[in-house]
């Protein structure tokens, strides 16, 4: 039978104050694939190891099949893991490694059919004879797989298993294991910081930051429907465009979301989304929009909810199937922390200079809280704060929006784009991070 694995306000720390860990709650269903999603240092593999039994929780309870489970041994949990680092035994071919768990079980029985029924599962019956030097590494990480799979346990717990991988043999894998894990009916935890990887096999995906819980949801929830501007940057490839933005809502005029040289003019009548962003009036937003929310084309072409705005083309990035078109359109990007890994230094103009430039130093930061980052998601500073360099208006700006399309426009570094904006597809999020448009009560169901 597939187990039931709750957490119940767990938290650890493993220096006394500093939770890696914060009251996280979590409910994985009998049989239910949850991947957990998150950056490097985030806490994944401390959850998941606490759920194993090799990490006890500084506070809170983890149950199993609804059992107080906090105080049980790691065999005790009739759980599997599976590492990144497959962990076979060098001395053992891949037959004994498999069988190995069951020997330890039960040392009177043959483990030889259930191994190679196993093997049978995983089509990989030549390789039993092998030893894990004579096998790649796709082939040690299934018979990895095996021997967690040959107990029948009642469910997975895999950490990054197939990080070590290439891409092509990922993907190949990641199909392998949504297919076992249906067949055997277990229960799985799959940490991850590959979105890609969790947004492919997770039946609901649970984003981690700094040790607390972001967003749980269907895949479709969490990409459609983020709940703050580090869920809606963590997932989807591209990355989503942020942008810095103003609400205009002038008593006797158009409402509008300024965007440095430019303003999205919102349509009349106000759709309900619209109509809330009044009580933002004057206030700094973060506007969000995915790269289908863009399209180049003339204001003429506009379709209902469409509004115009142009770009410079900066940057045209080709990749066969389609082309990304970075632009400039006057607009301020606004970075997320956690998520801005060092930028490469890039030449412009025969200057080196690092990608983001200025607005690097018009950072949205992380508020602190008890060592963890866990209250609003991003705090922007005022632009007063940041350190001394060229003053923002008189900054050329590296592009601010990348948009996707077909590879049949002729683009070039140096033109001028008409570009039409979906306002269907138009995110804004609040000063702290936090989406108020779609408005957060507004819950479409996203499963039909
Ligand atoms: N045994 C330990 N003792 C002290 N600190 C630890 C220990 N294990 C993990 N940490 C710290 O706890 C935090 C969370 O680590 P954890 O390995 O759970 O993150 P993660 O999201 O799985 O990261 P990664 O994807 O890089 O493996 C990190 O800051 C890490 O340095």
């Amino acid at each position: 039978m597939p187990r039931a694995v709750s957490l119940h306000q767990v938290s650890k720390s493993y220096t006394p104050g500093v939770r890696v860990v914060q009251r996280l709650s979590l409910d994985i269903e009998p049989g239910e694939f949850l991947v957990l999603l998150g950056p490097s240092g985030c806490g994944k593999s401390t959850v998941l190891r606490m759920i194993a039994g090799l990490e006890e929780p500084t506070e809170g309870e983890v149950r199993l099949d609804g059992e107080y489970a906090n105080h049980l041994a790691p065999a005790e949990r009739h759980m599997a893991m599976v590492f990144q680092n497959y962990a076979l035994y060098p001395t053992m071919n891949s037959g004994a490694n498999i069988g190995f768990p069951l020997r330890i079980e039960d040392p009177g029985r043959d483990p030889r059919p259930r191994v190679e029924a196993t093997a049978r599962m995983l089509g990989i019956e030549d390789l039993l004879d092998r030893f894990p030097h004579q096998l790649s590494g796709g082939e040690r990480q299934r018979v990895a797989m095996g021997r967690a799979i040959a107990r029948h346990p009642s469910a997975f717990l895999m950490d990054e298993p197939l990080a070590n991988l290439d891409a092509k043999l990922r993907s190949h894998l990641r199909a392998e294991i949504a297919r076992l894990t249906r067949d055997l009916d277990v229960t799985t935890l799959y940490v991850t910081h590959d979105q890609a990887e969790a947004m492919s096999l997770g039946d609901r995906v649970a984003v981690l930051r700094g040790g607390v819980l972001q967003q749980l949801g269907t895949p479709r929830t969490v990409y459609a429907l983020p709940e703050n501007v580090f869920v809606a940057a963590f997932i989807g490839t591209p990355r989503i465009n942020l942008l810095r933005g103003v609400v205009l809502a002038p008593l006797d005029g158009a409402m509008s979301i300024g965007l440095g040289r430019q303003a999205l003019v919102l349509p009349e009548p106000l759709s309900p989304d619209h109509r809330l962003l009044r009580v933002q009036q004057g206030r700094e937003v973060i506007v969000g929009l995915r790269s289908e929310a863009v399209r180049l084309a003339r204001p003429t072409r506009a379709r209902p909810g469409e509004v115009a705005i142009s770009g410079l083309v900066e940057h045209v990035e080709f990749q066969g199937h389609e082309v990304l078109v970075h632009l400039d359109t006057g607009s301020q990007p606004a970075l997320v922390p956690d998520l801005e890994a060092p930028r490469p230094v890039k030449r412009v103009g025969g200057r080196r200079r690092r990608e983001g430039g200025v607005l690097d130093r018009l950072r949205l930061r992380g508020r602190a809280a008890g060592g963890l980052r866990a209250g609003p998601v991003v705090v922007l500073e005022h632009p007063a704060d940041a350190e001394p360099g060229p003053p923002v208006g008189e900054a050329r700006l590296p592009g601010d929006l990348i948009v996707r399309t077909t590879p049949d426009h002729a683009l070039r570094p140096g033109m001028q784009v008409p570009l039409l904006v979906d306002l269907a597809h138009l995110f804004v999020f609040d000063h702290d991070g936090v989406r108020v448009s779609p408005a957060p009560s507004r819950l479409p169901d996203l499963e039909a």
